[in-house]
């Protein structure tokens, strides 16, 4: 299995449960591993042949910068399923940090899996 991936997309945002919370934007932070197979794109050279991350990057920030939430839970799967759905996305993991939010911690949040993931290729090296 491919991976196209995204490391620490920063978004300023509305999210928590407490009053404060409602009142001023803060950061979270997202991690993507989006399964999707790179022979062709690696075969042509061409941007059209694979999951473009900055389109992901891109889609994701407008989305979260407009968004609401109470929980960072609802976040992840709507996320989620935006990538699954409009990016053709079968497989993924997301991690959505929110920094500081507990104090004594360097980052709180969710890891979500989502999809079936696709076999791995090492398994036609093995058997001999
Ligand atoms: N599982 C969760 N626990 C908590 C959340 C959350 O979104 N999911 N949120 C909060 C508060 O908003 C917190 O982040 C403020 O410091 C507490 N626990």
């Amino acid at each position: 299995m491919d991976i196209v991936y995204i490391r620490d997309l920063k978004v300023d945002t509305i999210i928590g449960i407490y009053d404060w919370e409602r009142e001023v934007r803060q950061t979270v932070s997202l991690d993507l591993e989006m399964a999707f197979d790179i022979a062709e794109a690696a075969r042509t050279d061409n941007i059209e042949h694979t999951l473009n991350y900055k389109a992901v990057a891109k889609r994701l920030i407008g989305f979260i910068e407009g968004s609401e939430f109470l929980l960072v839970e609802t976040m992840a799967e709507q996320a989620a399923a935006i990538v699954r759905d409009e990016f053709n996305v079968s497989w993924l993991r997301l991690r959505l940090s929110k920094p500081g939010a507990v104090r004594g911690s360097r980052d709180v949040g969710v890891i979500i899996e989502r999809g079936d993931r696709p076999a791995s290729g090492a398994a036609a090296f093995s058997g001999g």
